[in-house]
Protein backbone atom coordinates (compact mmCIF):
# COMPACT_ATOMS: atom_id res chain seq x y z
CA UNK A 1 0.00 0.00 0.00
CA UNK A 2 1.42 3.99 -0.58
CA UNK A 3 2.03 6.31 1.73
CA UNK A 4 2.43 10.00 1.19
CA UNK A 5 5.55 11.15 2.92
CA UNK A 6 5.83 15.01 3.63
CA UNK A 7 8.82 16.79 5.64
CA UNK A 8 6.99 19.76 6.69
CA UNK A 9 7.55 23.34 7.37
CA UNK A 10 8.01 24.58 3.57
CA UNK A 11 6.34 28.34 2.57
CA UNK A 12 4.16 27.31 -0.71
CA UNK A 13 4.18 29.75 -3.43
CA UNK A 14 2.83 29.50 -7.15
CA UNK A 15 -0.04 28.11 -8.76
CA UNK A 16 -2.15 25.65 -8.62
CA UNK A 17 -4.50 23.76 -11.63
CA UNK A 18 -7.72 22.95 -9.91
CA UNK A 19 -9.00 20.06 -11.29
CA UNK A 20 -12.73 19.13 -12.61
CA UNK A 21 -14.68 18.59 -9.84
CA UNK A 22 -15.05 14.55 -8.29
CA UNK A 23 -18.85 15.30 -7.42
CA UNK A 24 -19.85 16.94 -10.09
CA UNK A 25 -18.45 14.47 -12.21
CA UNK A 26 -19.64 11.42 -10.38
CA UNK A 27 -23.76 13.01 -11.04
CA UNK A 28 -22.94 14.21 -14.43
CA UNK A 29 -21.23 10.32 -15.63
CA UNK A 30 -24.76 8.61 -15.05
CA UNK A 31 -26.70 11.30 -17.26
CA UNK A 32 -25.41 9.29 -19.94
CA UNK A 33 -27.92 6.30 -19.21
CA UNK A 34 -30.26 8.68 -20.24
CA UNK A 35 -29.95 9.00 -23.58
CA UNK A 36 -28.66 6.22 -26.64
CA UNK A 37 -26.69 9.46 -27.84
CA UNK A 38 -22.85 9.86 -27.04
CA UNK A 39 -22.36 12.30 -24.42
CA UNK A 40 -19.10 13.59 -23.88
CA UNK A 41 -17.84 15.09 -20.39
CA UNK A 42 -14.93 17.07 -20.79
CA UNK A 43 -12.55 18.18 -17.89
CA UNK A 44 -13.09 14.98 -16.19
CA UNK A 45 -10.61 14.84 -13.06
CA UNK A 46 -8.18 11.73 -13.45
CA UNK A 47 -9.31 9.93 -9.78
CA UNK A 48 -10.13 6.46 -8.52
CA UNK A 49 -13.96 6.91 -8.10
CA UNK A 50 -14.33 8.63 -11.93
CA UNK A 51 -12.53 5.40 -12.93
CA UNK A 52 -14.75 3.06 -10.69
CA UNK A 53 -18.41 4.77 -11.97
CA UNK A 54 -16.52 4.16 -15.60
CA UNK A 55 -16.25 0.79 -14.63
CA UNK A 56 -19.93 0.28 -13.52
CA UNK A 57 -21.48 2.13 -16.26
CA UNK A 58 -19.39 -0.33 -18.90
CA UNK A 59 -21.13 -3.33 -16.67
CA UNK A 60 -24.65 -1.51 -17.02
CA UNK A 61 -24.10 -1.91 -20.99
CA UNK A 62 -22.52 1.92 -21.62
CA UNK A 63 -19.65 1.85 -24.04
CA UNK A 64 -16.73 4.61 -22.77
CA UNK A 65 -13.65 5.84 -24.82
CA UNK A 66 -11.16 8.65 -22.85
CA UNK A 67 -8.49 11.15 -24.66
CA UNK A 68 -6.42 12.75 -22.79
CA UNK A 69 -4.90 10.04 -21.09
CA UNK A 70 -1.31 11.57 -21.27
CA UNK A 71 0.45 12.10 -17.83
CA UNK A 72 0.87 15.57 -18.52
CA UNK A 73 -2.82 16.18 -19.58
CA UNK A 74 -4.92 17.17 -17.39
CA UNK A 75 -9.15 17.21 -17.76
CA UNK A 76 -9.75 13.56 -19.58
CA UNK A 77 -12.31 13.87 -21.96
CA UNK A 78 -14.45 10.75 -21.72
CA UNK A 79 -17.26 10.13 -24.36
CA UNK A 80 -20.14 7.52 -23.33
CA UNK A 81 -22.81 5.61 -25.27
CA UNK A 82 -25.81 3.46 -23.61
CA UNK A 83 -27.04 2.62 -26.94
CA UNK A 84 -29.11 0.01 -25.29
CA UNK A 85 -29.06 -0.83 -21.07
CA UNK A 86 -27.97 -4.32 -20.99
CA UNK A 87 -28.14 -4.60 -16.93
CA UNK A 88 -30.42 -2.70 -14.19
CA UNK A 89 -28.51 -3.86 -11.61
CA UNK A 90 -25.51 -2.18 -9.45
CA UNK A 91 -24.42 -5.23 -7.15
CA UNK A 92 -22.94 -4.41 -3.93
CA UNK A 93 -19.59 -5.00 -4.31
CA UNK A 94 -19.34 -1.61 -6.29
CA UNK A 95 -21.76 0.26 -4.36
CA UNK A 96 -20.02 -0.49 -1.01
CA UNK A 97 -17.17 0.87 -2.20
CA UNK A 98 -18.36 3.88 -4.08
CA UNK A 99 -21.66 5.56 -2.78
CA UNK A 100 -22.12 8.01 -5.95
CA UNK A 101 -22.98 4.80 -7.07
CA UNK A 102 -26.42 5.08 -5.93
CA UNK A 103 -26.59 7.69 -8.70
CA UNK A 104 -27.65 5.34 -11.27
CA UNK A 105 -31.27 4.67 -9.55
CA UNK A 106 -32.76 7.85 -11.14
CA UNK A 107 -31.90 7.56 -14.63
CA UNK A 108 -32.21 3.01 -15.07
CA UNK A 109 -35.63 4.25 -13.74
CA UNK A 110 -35.70 6.79 -16.14
CA UNK A 111 -34.43 5.20 -19.38
CA UNK A 112 -35.56 1.37 -18.36
CA UNK A 113 -38.32 1.73 -16.09
CA UNK A 114 -36.54 -0.65 -13.68
CA UNK A 115 -33.39 -0.83 -11.05
CA UNK A 116 -32.09 -3.03 -8.88
CA UNK A 117 -29.31 -1.10 -6.83
CA UNK A 118 -27.38 -2.39 -3.36
CA UNK A 119 -28.29 -0.29 -0.61
CA UNK A 120 -25.46 1.69 0.67
CA UNK A 121 -25.11 1.43 4.50
CA UNK A 122 -22.84 2.81 6.68
CA UNK A 123 -19.36 4.38 6.29
CA UNK A 124 -17.04 5.79 7.65
CA UNK A 125 -17.81 9.33 8.47
CA UNK A 126 -21.95 8.07 9.58
CA UNK A 127 -25.01 6.70 8.30
CA UNK A 128 -25.60 7.93 5.05
CA UNK A 129 -29.49 6.68 4.08
CA UNK A 130 -31.46 6.77 0.96
CA UNK A 131 -34.63 7.07 2.41
CA UNK A 132 -35.09 10.27 0.45
CA UNK A 133 -33.95 8.98 -2.80
CA UNK A 134 -36.52 6.24 -2.99
CA UNK A 135 -39.72 8.72 -1.55
CA UNK A 136 -38.85 10.99 -4.11
CA UNK A 137 -39.00 8.09 -6.86
CA UNK A 138 -42.62 6.74 -5.55
CA UNK A 139 -43.59 10.10 -5.80
CA UNK A 140 -43.37 9.54 -9.31
CA UNK A 141 -44.59 6.40 -9.58
CA UNK A 142 -42.22 3.93 -8.67
CA UNK A 143 -42.66 0.72 -7.25
CA UNK A 144 -40.24 0.42 -4.33
CA UNK A 145 -38.83 -2.96 -2.73
CA UNK A 146 -36.25 -3.74 -0.38
CA UNK A 147 -34.64 -7.29 0.10
CA UNK A 148 -31.50 -8.98 0.69
CA UNK A 149 -29.89 -5.58 1.00
CA UNK A 150 -31.23 -4.47 -2.60
CA UNK A 151 -33.26 -1.65 -3.99
CA UNK A 152 -35.43 -2.61 -6.38
CA UNK A 153 -37.52 -0.09 -8.01
CA UNK A 154 -39.96 -0.53 -10.96
CA UNK A 155 -42.04 2.06 -12.73
CA UNK A 156 -45.19 0.89 -13.65
CA UNK A 157 -46.17 -0.04 -17.46
CA UNK A 158 -45.97 3.29 -18.68
CA UNK A 159 -43.11 5.10 -16.89
CA UNK A 160 -42.57 7.46 -14.53
CA UNK A 161 -44.61 10.40 -14.37
CA UNK A 162 -44.39 13.87 -13.35
CA UNK A 163 -44.83 14.65 -8.76
CA UNK A 164 -44.79 16.77 -6.40
CA UNK A 165 -41.24 16.40 -4.37
CA UNK A 166 -40.91 18.34 -0.81
CA UNK A 167 -37.70 16.85 0.58
CA UNK A 168 -37.95 17.17 4.60
CA UNK A 169 -34.23 17.89 4.40
CA UNK A 170 -31.60 18.60 2.23
CA UNK A 171 -29.90 15.97 0.32
CA UNK A 172 -27.72 16.74 -2.49
CA UNK A 173 -27.85 12.44 -3.71
CA UNK A 174 -31.25 12.78 -3.57
CA UNK A 175 -31.81 15.84 -5.04
CA UNK A 176 -29.76 14.09 -8.09
CA UNK A 177 -31.88 11.53 -8.25
CA UNK A 178 -35.13 13.22 -8.46
CA UNK A 179 -33.74 15.24 -10.99
CA UNK A 180 -32.55 12.55 -13.26
CA UNK A 181 -35.80 10.47 -12.98
CA UNK A 182 -37.77 13.38 -13.41
CA UNK A 183 -36.42 14.97 -16.90
CA UNK A 184 -38.04 12.14 -18.79
CA UNK A 185 -40.65 11.55 -16.25
CA UNK A 186 -44.16 12.50 -17.99
CA UNK A 187 -45.91 16.17 -17.14
CA UNK A 188 -44.30 18.38 -14.43
CA UNK A 189 -42.04 17.34 -11.09
CA UNK A 190 -41.71 20.32 -9.22
CA UNK A 191 -38.85 19.73 -6.34
CA UNK A 192 -38.99 22.03 -3.38
CA UNK A 193 -36.59 22.51 -0.86
CA UNK A 194 -33.91 20.60 -3.31
CA UNK A 195 -29.97 21.19 -2.70
CA UNK A 196 -28.38 23.97 -4.14
CA UNK A 197 -24.97 22.69 -4.25
CA UNK A 198 -22.88 24.09 -7.55
CA UNK A 199 -23.10 20.68 -8.51
CA UNK A 200 -26.60 20.37 -8.68
CA UNK A 201 -26.65 23.98 -10.79
CA UNK A 202 -23.91 22.02 -13.43
CA UNK A 203 -26.05 18.28 -14.19
CA UNK A 204 -28.89 20.85 -14.43
CA UNK A 205 -26.90 22.45 -16.90
CA UNK A 206 -25.78 19.12 -18.78
CA UNK A 207 -29.57 17.55 -18.44
CA UNK A 208 -30.24 20.95 -20.29
CA UNK A 209 -27.65 20.79 -22.73
CA UNK A 210 -28.93 16.85 -23.20
CA UNK A 211 -32.50 18.42 -24.17
CA UNK A 212 -34.15 18.33 -20.53
CA UNK A 213 -36.48 21.18 -20.17
CA UNK A 214 -35.49 22.53 -16.04
CA UNK A 215 -36.40 25.97 -14.24
CA UNK A 216 -35.37 27.39 -10.88
CA UNK A 217 -31.16 26.28 -11.06
CA UNK A 218 -29.45 27.88 -8.36
CA UNK A 219 -32.88 27.93 -6.36
CA UNK A 220 -34.56 25.50 -4.02
CA UNK A 221 -37.15 25.16 -5.89
CA UNK A 222 -36.65 23.32 -9.21
CA UNK A 223 -39.62 22.55 -12.12
CA UNK A 224 -38.86 20.05 -14.31
CA UNK A 225 -41.41 19.56 -17.91
CA UNK A 226 -40.87 15.72 -18.38
CA UNK A 227 -39.07 15.18 -22.50
CA UNK A 228 -39.75 12.52 -24.53
CA UNK A 229 -36.74 11.80 -25.25
CA UNK A 230 -32.85 13.25 -24.46
CA UNK A 231 -29.72 13.37 -27.07
CA UNK A 232 -26.69 13.82 -26.75
CA UNK A 233 -24.24 16.76 -25.68
CA UNK A 234 -20.96 17.73 -24.78
CA UNK A 235 -20.36 19.12 -21.35
CA UNK A 236 -17.49 20.52 -19.04
CA UNK A 237 -17.24 19.38 -15.92
CA UNK A 238 -16.88 22.59 -13.34
CA UNK A 239 -13.39 23.12 -11.35
CA UNK A 240 -13.66 21.08 -8.16
CA UNK A 241 -14.43 23.88 -5.28
CA UNK A 242 -13.53 21.76 -2.24
CA UNK A 243 -10.07 21.16 -3.95
CA UNK A 244 -9.66 24.59 -4.50
CA UNK A 245 -10.33 25.25 -0.84
CA UNK A 246 -7.98 22.49 0.53
CA UNK A 247 -5.20 24.02 -1.17
CA UNK A 248 -5.85 27.44 0.04
CA UNK A 249 -5.90 25.69 3.10
CA UNK A 250 -2.02 24.56 1.99
CA UNK A 251 -1.71 28.46 1.41
CA UNK A 252 -2.55 29.09 5.04
CA UNK A 253 -1.23 26.81 6.93
CA UNK A 254 2.64 27.11 5.65
CA UNK A 255 2.01 31.23 5.65
CA UNK A 256 2.72 30.98 1.86
CA UNK A 257 0.20 32.18 -1.24
CA UNK A 258 -1.07 30.60 -3.61
CA UNK A 259 -3.26 31.12 -7.21
CA UNK A 260 -5.84 28.62 -7.75
CA UNK A 261 -6.25 28.63 -11.34
CA UNK A 262 -9.47 27.73 -12.79
CA UNK A 263 -11.08 27.97 -8.86
CA UNK A 264 -14.92 30.11 -9.42
CA UNK A 265 -15.24 32.31 -6.58
CA UNK A 266 -18.80 32.54 -7.16
CA UNK A 267 -18.99 28.91 -6.23
CA UNK A 268 -17.35 28.77 -2.92
CA UNK A 269 -18.33 31.68 -0.98
CA UNK A 270 -18.68 30.38 2.63
CA UNK A 271 -15.15 28.95 2.35
CA UNK A 272 -13.79 32.06 1.20
CA UNK A 273 -15.42 33.89 3.74
CA UNK A 274 -13.91 31.51 6.42
CA UNK A 275 -10.58 32.26 4.79
CA UNK A 276 -10.91 35.68 4.89
CA UNK A 277 -11.88 35.87 8.61
CA UNK A 278 -9.20 33.60 9.48
CA UNK A 279 -6.89 36.36 8.19
CA UNK A 280 -5.89 35.49 4.83
CA UNK A 281 -5.67 37.48 1.69
CA UNK A 282 -8.31 35.96 -1.02
CA UNK A 283 -7.43 38.19 -4.18
CA UNK A 284 -9.19 37.86 -7.89
CA UNK A 285 -6.51 37.22 -10.18
CA UNK A 286 -7.51 36.39 -14.14
CA UNK A 287 -8.90 33.27 -14.37
CA UNK A 288 -8.83 32.42 -10.58
CA UNK A 289 -8.46 33.23 -7.10
CA UNK A 290 -4.99 34.21 -5.21
CA UNK A 291 -5.21 33.52 -1.10
CA UNK A 292 -2.23 34.37 0.78
CA UNK A 293 -0.72 34.52 4.42
CA UNK A 294 -1.04 37.90 6.22
CA UNK A 295 0.29 36.86 9.65
CA UNK A 296 -1.04 34.47 12.10
CA UNK A 297 -4.23 32.79 11.65
CA UNK A 298 -7.62 34.16 13.81
CA UNK A 299 -9.51 31.54 15.38
CA UNK A 300 -13.13 30.49 13.83
CA UNK A 301 -16.51 29.48 14.69
CA UNK A 302 -18.08 27.57 11.87
CA UNK A 303 -21.05 25.22 11.36
CA UNK A 304 -21.36 22.82 8.80
CA UNK A 305 -24.77 22.82 6.39
CA UNK A 306 -26.41 22.84 3.27
CA UNK A 307 -24.73 25.16 0.63
CA UNK A 308 -24.66 28.25 0.60
CA UNK A 309 -23.34 27.54 3.93
CA UNK A 310 -20.32 26.05 5.35
CA UNK A 311 -19.53 22.45 3.02
CA UNK A 312 -19.01 19.07 5.23
CA UNK A 313 -16.30 18.62 2.96
CA UNK A 314 -14.02 21.16 4.39
CA UNK A 315 -14.52 20.87 7.36
CA UNK A 316 -11.76 18.64 7.97
CA UNK A 317 -8.48 21.30 5.97
CA UNK A 318 -10.41 23.97 7.87
CA UNK A 319 -9.54 22.01 11.53
CA UNK A 320 -6.46 21.43 10.62
CA UNK A 321 -5.95 25.02 9.57
CA UNK A 322 -7.42 26.15 12.95
CA UNK A 323 -4.98 23.98 15.05
CA UNK A 324 -2.22 26.58 14.44
CA UNK A 325 -4.67 29.16 14.81
CA UNK A 326 -4.00 31.98 17.47
CA UNK A 327 -6.93 31.24 19.90
CA UNK A 328 -9.76 28.47 20.34
CA UNK A 329 -11.59 27.95 17.89
CA UNK A 330 -15.04 25.98 17.41
CA UNK A 331 -16.37 23.56 14.70
CA UNK A 332 -19.72 21.85 14.25
CA UNK A 333 -20.73 19.70 11.96
CA UNK A 334 -24.37 19.19 11.48
CA UNK A 335 -24.20 16.85 7.94
CA UNK A 336 -22.85 13.86 9.00
CA UNK A 337 -22.45 12.07 12.85
CA UNK A 338 -18.96 10.77 13.00
CA UNK A 339 -16.95 13.08 10.83
CA UNK A 340 -14.21 13.51 13.60
CA UNK A 341 -11.69 10.79 12.42
CA UNK A 342 -9.26 13.44 11.80
CA UNK A 343 -9.30 14.25 15.62
CA UNK A 344 -7.50 11.61 17.33
CA UNK A 345 -4.47 11.79 14.08
CA UNK A 346 -4.27 15.22 14.24
CA UNK A 347 -3.63 14.79 18.14
CA UNK A 348 -0.86 12.52 17.26
CA UNK A 349 0.90 15.75 15.58
CA UNK A 350 -0.09 18.25 19.00
CA UNK A 351 -2.71 19.59 18.09
CA UNK A 352 -5.21 20.24 20.95
CA UNK A 353 -9.00 19.21 19.72
CA UNK A 354 -11.66 17.98 21.83
CA UNK A 355 -14.81 16.62 20.66
CA UNK A 356 -17.84 17.48 22.12
CA UNK A 357 -21.12 15.68 20.43
CA UNK A 358 -21.37 17.33 17.42
CA UNK A 359 -18.69 20.08 17.96
CA UNK A 360 -15.16 20.28 17.99
CA UNK A 361 -13.20 22.77 20.19
CA UNK A 362 -10.20 23.18 18.67
CA UNK A 363 -7.35 25.42 20.63
CA UNK A 364 -4.51 26.44 18.30
CA UNK A 365 -1.15 25.79 19.08
CA UNK A 366 2.39 27.00 18.04
CA UNK A 367 3.45 24.26 16.01
CA UNK A 368 2.62 20.93 15.07
CA UNK A 369 4.99 17.84 15.06
CA UNK A 370 5.48 14.95 12.15
CA UNK A 371 4.23 11.97 12.87
CA UNK A 372 2.94 8.29 10.85
CA UNK A 373 -0.93 8.63 10.80
CA UNK A 374 -3.66 7.29 8.55
CA UNK A 375 -7.58 8.18 8.19
CA UNK A 376 -11.08 6.71 7.11
CA UNK A 377 -12.05 8.91 4.64
CA UNK A 378 -11.12 11.28 1.98
CA UNK A 379 -10.76 14.50 3.52
CA UNK A 380 -9.90 13.16 6.85
CA UNK A 381 -7.14 12.05 4.51
CA UNK A 382 -6.28 15.69 3.06
CA UNK A 383 -6.47 17.51 6.78
CA UNK A 384 -3.71 15.41 7.83
CA UNK A 385 -1.52 16.11 4.33
CA UNK A 386 -2.08 19.76 5.54
CA UNK A 387 -0.87 19.15 9.21
CA UNK A 388 2.15 17.46 7.37
CA UNK A 389 3.34 20.67 5.18
CA UNK A 390 2.64 22.69 8.38
CA UNK A 391 4.78 20.46 10.53
CA UNK A 392 8.13 20.16 11.95
CA UNK A 393 9.59 17.35 10.36
CA UNK A 394 8.58 13.86 8.91
CA UNK A 395 4.99 12.75 8.78
CA UNK A 396 3.90 9.77 6.78
CA UNK A 397 -0.09 9.19 5.65
CA UNK A 398 -0.85 5.91 5.11
CA UNK A 399 -4.03 4.82 3.50
CA UNK A 400 -3.58 6.93 0.33
CA UNK A 401 -6.38 5.50 -1.56
CA UNK A 402 -8.63 7.73 -0.05
CA UNK A 403 -6.86 10.66 -1.52
CA UNK A 404 -6.53 9.11 -4.90
CA UNK A 405 -10.40 9.23 -4.15
CA UNK A 406 -10.52 12.68 -4.59
CA UNK A 407 -7.58 14.67 -5.22
CA UNK A 408 -5.42 14.58 -8.70
CA UNK A 409 -2.06 14.28 -8.33
CA UNK A 410 -1.70 15.44 -5.08
CA UNK A 411 2.14 15.26 -4.52
CA UNK A 412 2.43 16.74 -7.95
CA UNK A 413 0.37 20.08 -7.28
CA UNK A 414 2.38 19.76 -3.71
CA UNK A 415 5.54 19.59 -5.33
CA UNK A 416 5.25 22.54 -7.70
CA UNK A 417 4.72 25.07 -5.32
CA UNK A 418 7.42 24.01 -2.89
CA UNK A 419 6.48 21.37 -0.93
CA UNK A 420 8.88 18.32 -0.13
CA UNK A 421 6.44 15.31 -0.50
CA UNK A 422 6.47 12.40 -1.90
CA UNK A 423 5.21 8.92 -2.80
CA UNK A 424 6.16 6.02 -1.37
CA UNK A 425 4.97 2.07 -2.48
CA UNK A 426 5.35 -0.71 -0.25
CA UNK A 427 5.04 -3.12 -2.82
C1 LIG B 1 -26.19 18.62 2.25
C2 LIG B 1 -24.76 18.17 2.19
O1 LIG B 1 -23.89 18.82 2.73
N1 LIG B 1 -24.51 17.07 1.50
C3 LIG B 1 -23.19 16.48 1.43
C4 LIG B 1 -23.31 14.98 1.33
O2 LIG B 1 -23.99 14.64 0.14
P1 LIG B 1 -24.75 13.24 0.07
O3 LIG B 1 -25.55 13.31 -1.16
O4 LIG B 1 -23.83 12.11 0.30
O5 LIG B 1 -25.63 13.32 1.34
P2 LIG B 1 -26.98 14.11 1.49
O6 LIG B 1 -26.84 15.49 0.99
O7 LIG B 1 -28.00 13.26 0.86
O8 LIG B 1 -27.15 14.10 3.05
C5 LIG B 1 -27.53 15.26 3.78
C6 LIG B 1 -28.19 14.83 5.08
O9 LIG B 1 -29.44 14.21 4.79
C7 LIG B 1 -29.52 12.94 5.38
N2 LIG B 1 -30.24 12.05 4.42
C8 LIG B 1 -29.80 11.97 3.14
C9 LIG B 1 -30.44 11.15 2.22
C10 LIG B 1 -31.55 10.39 2.65
O10 LIG B 1 -32.17 9.65 1.88
N3 LIG B 1 -31.95 10.49 3.94
C11 LIG B 1 -31.32 11.30 4.86
O11 LIG B 1 -31.71 11.38 6.01
C12 LIG B 1 -28.08 12.50 5.59
O12 LIG B 1 -27.96 11.59 6.63
C13 LIG B 1 -27.38 13.82 5.88
O13 LIG B 1 -27.50 14.15 7.24
O14 LIG B 1 -22.04 14.40 1.34
C14 LIG B 1 -21.22 14.75 0.24
C15 LIG B 1 -19.90 14.05 0.45
O15 LIG B 1 -19.34 14.37 1.67
C16 LIG B 1 -21.07 16.26 0.18
O16 LIG B 1 -20.37 16.60 -0.98
C17 LIG B 1 -22.42 16.96 0.22
O17 LIG B 1 -22.22 18.36 0.28
C1 LIG C 1 -17.17 11.97 1.33
C2 LIG C 1 -17.02 12.41 0.11
O1 LIG C 1 -17.42 11.76 -1.00
P1 LIG C 1 -18.36 10.49 -1.18
O2 LIG C 1 -19.76 10.97 -0.98
O3 LIG C 1 -18.11 10.10 -2.60
O4 LIG C 1 -17.95 9.45 -0.17
C3 LIG C 1 -16.37 13.73 -0.19
O5 LIG C 1 -16.36 14.16 -1.37
O6 LIG C 1 -15.85 14.35 0.75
Amino acid sequence: MDRIIIRGGRRLEGKVCISGAKNAALTLLPCALLTDEPLTLRNLPRLADVDSFGHLLNQLGVSTTVEGSKPEEFGRVMTLRAATISSTVAPYDIVRKMRASILVLGPLMARAGEATVSLPGGCAIGNRPIDLHLKALEALGAHIELAAGYVKATAPKGGLTGGHISFPVVSVGATENALMAAVLAKGATVIENAAREPEITDLAKCLIAMGARIEGLRTDTLTIQGVEELHGATYSVMPDRIEAGSYACAAAITGGSLELVGARKETMPSILTGLQDAGLIVEDVAGGIKVSADGRLRPLSISTAPYPAFPTDMQAQFMAMLSLADGTSLLTETIFENRYMHVPELARMGADIEVRGRSAVVRGVEKLIGAPVMATDLRASMSLVLAGLAAEGETQVSRVYHLDRGYERLEEKLQAVGADIERASDG
